[in-house]
């Protein structure tokens, strides 16, 4: 029995996550790892369906930005490594020892009671990255001073692991490479004078998805593969560019609701009247809204597809509906319609309706709302459903 009562889908093609992974591995050193980004719920895609097949792809460990998505994914199974990428405060320390997830620090005193919560709990070490801001201006440390006190605390903490550092690049999907060739230099100055102490150091790394495309070459022991593991490319220059190939996993579905021919007045559509329909227009009510993080901004602006053709969204966008125009071709009630993604030759892509709302792919991907189940296809066949409303 199908796990969800209306006909509003986001559907996941494994197959692409697997090639997108497969496209990296080819693409970076052999010795270079992947650390698959799964965080915000895998970018809306699922972070467990997600971070699975991309580990079963050749992806070493994942990434979350909290704890708790970290322990969603122990709960469903995950035993790779995982590393918590954003800030974690002291009091869940003893929970990610628990649930043997790394986290991400930059604070001495941070260490110093990190490590008294582990004692006093008698709890297992923790695997910590320490974190170098080098230009992102968000989380991390900024001098070297800062990064051997740090470094000492960490190594004064019997129950904490020294397990990697890393650093996060703010304009890597750029064409000026001026900052982010700053950041890498300054990132490599850290590294140098801690190697010049005789330290051996632990996993180094620094490469999000564009980094990876753009230098290859700076992968150190992993890179941090988020966006492109979507089949996503991070800017419109590097989907341009496009040193490596990626295949979009995700696309956007629903059936048509109901159906009129504009016959006879009144010829108004939605909320606060914005469309008037001619005589004898098609319009099509889909059920999908704003409340599925569909943006009401996409009023009167978006587009569908059906038949194979664009269908220009007509009126406001609600909480829970949309209606259309078709303009080729006759629909039926039931019809598959597709938001996002391909229908026979037309495509409505990630990035066309990030332009339309004057956003990023990244924010459109996650602002997909959990009402909406989430299909996997392995083969182009349904492999599994998830579906958070329902929890089945
Ligand atoms: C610290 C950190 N690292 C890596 C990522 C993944 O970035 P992309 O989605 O652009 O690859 C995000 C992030 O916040």
């Amino acid at each position: 029995m199908k796990p969800y009562c209306r006909d509003t889908w986001v559907e996941v093609d494994l197959d692409a996550i697997r090639a997108n992974v497969q496209a990296f591995r080819r693409h970076i050193p052999a010795s270079t790892g992947i650390m698959a980004v799964v965080k915000a719920d895998g970018y809306g895609h699922g972070a467990f369906h997600v971070g699975r097949e991309a580990l079963d792809s050749g992806a070493n460990s994942l990434a979350v930005a909290m704890l708790d998505e970290a322990i969603v994914l122990r709960k469903a199974g995950i035993t790779a490594p995982i590393l918590v990428l954003g800030y974690t405060p002291t009091d869940s320390v003893v929970t990610a020892s628990r649930w043997e997830v790394e986290l991400t620090a930059y604070h001495a005193d941070w260490m110093t009671e990190a490590n008294r919560l582990l004692q006093e709990a008698s709890a297992k070490p923790v695997g910590i990255h320490i974190k170098v801001d080098t230009g992102m201006g968000r989380l991390g440390v900024r001098s070297k001073d800062e990064l051997f006190a740090v470094v000492e605390a960490l190594e004064n903490s019997p129950l904490l692991r020294w397990a990697g550092i890393f650093t996060h690049f703010a304009t890597a999907d750029e064409p000026d490479v001026t900052l982010v060739c700053e950041q890498h230099e300054r990132f490599q100055s850290y590294l140098r004078a801690l190697r010049e102490t005789g330290r051996r150091l632990p996993r180094v790394h620094c490469a999000n998805t564009a980094a990876s495309i753009a230098f290859p070459e700076w992968g150190y022991d992993t890179i941090r593969l988020g966006i492109g593991l979507y089949g996503l490319y991070p800017s419109a220059y590097m989907k341009q560019q496009a040193r490596v190939q990626l295949v979009p996993a995700l696309s956007l579905k629903t059936r048509i609701a109901h159906l009129k021919h504009m016959t006879e007045p009144p010829y108004t559509i939605s909320y606060g009247a914005t469309y008037t329909a001619q005589p004898g227009e098609q319009i099509a009510s889909l059920p999908i809204g704003y409340a599925d993080g569909f943006s009401r901004l996409l009023s009167n602006r978006g587009s569908v597809l059906v038949n194979g053709c664009r269908a220009p969204v007509v009126g406001r966008v609600c909480m829970d509906q949309i209606m259309v125009r078709i303009d080729h071709g006759t629909a039926r009630v039931g019809d598959e319609v597709v938001l996002y993604g391909r229908q026979g030759d037309e495509e409505i892509s990630l990035d066309e309706v990030a332009d339309c709302l004057g956003t990023i792919n990244y924010e459109v991907a996650c602002m997909l709302d959990h009402r909406i189940p989430r299909v996997y296809l392995r083969d182009g066949k349904v492999v599994d459903v998830y579906h958070l409303l329902t929890g089945q």
